[in-house]
């Protein structure tokens, strides 16, 4: 290797949401906002390594969404991890900071790319290796589609499959390595609000008082699934006859859900589109030629909500418009928590298409899996009907509470960023590594709010070791809110799940999670109580 330099600058930006969070994580690691890295070469493994330990203690930083932020340090393993999701970010920006200057092998930068991905590779997904497809399901309506795709210019190196527990999935026919990409999408075979414009549809529509473009993409679509000359005939053919989410939820598995922010949330949602489809249709009752009525039920709107909430893509286009679009292929990538797809969603300008490039790799066989959004169970259930496989980091339960802002404490940056959050969650605290006291496994942002509500303001640990009282008032209050939540939640339930309908059955599991989180919270609460019992009672020497 010859002898380089690299020199790479590391920026937190000023117009991070949470810059003065992760300044304060920042320094706390010795970091400042700005830092060089300066590698001269060549460097041994170790050395390599050792520099790119650096370089992602900055990375997963600058890296961390609102949920990492919160829950913070506690929530790393004793290597440093955050979350797949962070550390996947983390290290394709690091990727990004190598000057592609000189992209020769034996160069310091490309041992230092060679470096990152192989720490990607290390990066392992909570989902199975291999996918445990249904070979019974022949998959006909869905190879109809790819062959059209490919005839329209679409490149995949994806294979649709049945595969348990999953519906239809996309499963990489060759190994991909980071960067490679999956799929990738001419412009032309998305289904965007376009269609809709070029119809005559829009000269109807853009007359009614605040129509958006995509509740006309969604009045556009009920009707193009039934049209036999449609340009996207093979896609809608490959839809499902019906989407098992949420909004689709019977009265027993609302009912099993009883005692969970998911009935709300779901009751509200249903109200929601009930109400804008009252709302809607009689407008569209004197043009009954265009908007035939026997398309336009209750049952055929749901269908196409149901549609656009679990199979629709966000896009920037080159125009700079976000649009919602509907994209065939890509519509058979599942969610995980540890996907292989994160960046996607912006046009590529050279070659009008969308491209889907893997961020880590995905061997030949494997399920290749896409991000949908940082999203709770609740949410992935109400629009999505399912829930992800393993512990998803962003189930958290809200707090309500009514925030404090001490005008004091705004001379102090830590205090500021502290007292900063307008709403507080809660976790699995399992997913936390540091049980100790003043801690127990609970967010920090969390204990210090409730802290200052009961009138204490501390700087340091040695203020909170002075005022145990207040601590112990702190942990029961906390015990005392998921006591009631735990009892509102009730016994597990005793239905057998091998007998009951999909929906009862998500309904029972969905609950069960909550159950488990909230005990893990009431075990941290009491261990906590205590543990501080204990110090009040035999005060450490
Ligand atoms: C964009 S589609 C993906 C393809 C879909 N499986 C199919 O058969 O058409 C989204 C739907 O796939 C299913 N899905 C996505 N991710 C999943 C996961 N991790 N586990 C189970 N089902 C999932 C859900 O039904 C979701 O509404």
């Amino acid at each position: 290797m010859s002898e380089t330099t690299v020199e790479l600058c590391l920026e937190l930006s000023e117009d991070d949401p949470f810059y003065q969070h992760k300044k304060k994580l920042l320094s706390s690691k010795g970091l400042g906002v700005k830092e060089t890295m300066s590698l001269s070469g060549p460097l041994s493994q170790e050395l390599l390594n050792a520099a790119l330990e650096k370089l992602l203690q900055f990375g997963r930083i600058v890296n961390l969404d609102k949920v990492e932020v919160y829950f913070g340090d506690d929530a790393c393993t004793p290597a440093g991890v955050y979350s797949v999701r962070n550390e996947i970010s983390a290290l394709t920006w690091i990727f990004s900071l190598i000057p592609a200057s000189s992209c020769k092998p034996q160069t310091l930068e490309a041992a230092l790319r060679e470096a990152v991905e192989v720490r990607i590779g290390e990066v392992v997904g909570a989902e199975e290796k291999e996918a445990r497809v249904d070979d019974s399901y022949r998959c006909e309506k869905e190879i109809i589609l790819v062959e059209w795709c490919q005839r329209n210019g679409v490149k995949t190196k994806l294979q649709i499959a049945q595969i348990d527990g999953y519906g239809r999935g996309a499963i990489a026919t060759e190994d991909l390595k980071f960067g490679d990409v999956a799929l990738e999408i001419p412009i032309s075979s998305i289904i965007s609000e376009e269609h809709v414009y070029n119809s005559d549809m829009h000269q109807i529509l853009e007359k009614i008082d605040g129509m958006t473009s995509e509740t006309m993409m969604l009045l556009w679509t009920m009707r193009e699934k039934h049209n036999h000359e449609s340009k996207f005939k093979p896609y809608f053919d490959s839809l499902q006859e019906s989407f098992c989410t949420g909004l689709s939820f019977g009265v027993d598995a609302i009912m099993v859900l009883d005692g969970t922010l998911l009935l709300d949330e779901i009751m509200q949602s249903k109200e929601v589109l009930r109400e804008r489809y009252n709302e809607l249709i009689p407008l569209l009752s004197n043009h009954k030629n265009v908007f035939p009525p026997e398309m336009y039920t209750w049952e055929h709107y749901l269908w196409a909500c149901e549609l656009y909430y679990s199979n629709s893509i966000q896009i920037k286009f080159p125009d700079g418009k976000l649009k919602t679009c509907l994209i065939p292929v890509a519509g058979f990538l599942n969610h995980s928590t540890c996907p292989h797809i994160v960046k996607y969603g912006k046009v590529d300008l050279e070659t009008s298409s969308l491209k889907f490039p893997v961020s880590r790799p995905c061997n030949r066989g494997e399920q290749c899996y896409l991000s949908y959004g940082n999203y709770s169970s609740s949410h992935l259930l109400t629009f999505y009907g399912f829930l992800p496989k393993g512990d998803n980091p962003y189930d958290i339960i809200p707090l309500d509470v009514d925030v404090i802002h001490d005008d004091d404490d705004d001379d102090d940056e830590d205090m500021e960023s502290e007292s900063s959050w307008t709403t507080h969650m809660l976790r699995g605290t399992w997913l936390s590594s540091n049980h100790n006291i003043f801690h127990y496994g609970l967010p920090t942002p969390l204990l210090n709010y409730l802290r200052r509500a009961h009138g204490l303001v501390h700087h340091s640990e040695t203020d909170l070791w002075e005022n145990l009282e207040v601590e112990m008032g702190v942990l029961e209050n906390l015990k005392s809110t998921f006591d009631d939540m735990m009892q509102n939640l009730g016994d597990a339930d005793s239905m057998d799940r091998e007998n009951v309908e999909w929906d009862v059955e998500m309904a029972m599991e969905f609950k069960e999670r909550q159950r488990k989180i909230v005990s893990s919270i009431l075990d941290s609460c009491s261990a906590g109580i205590k543990m501080v019992q204990e110090a009040i009672t035999k005060p450490p020497v």
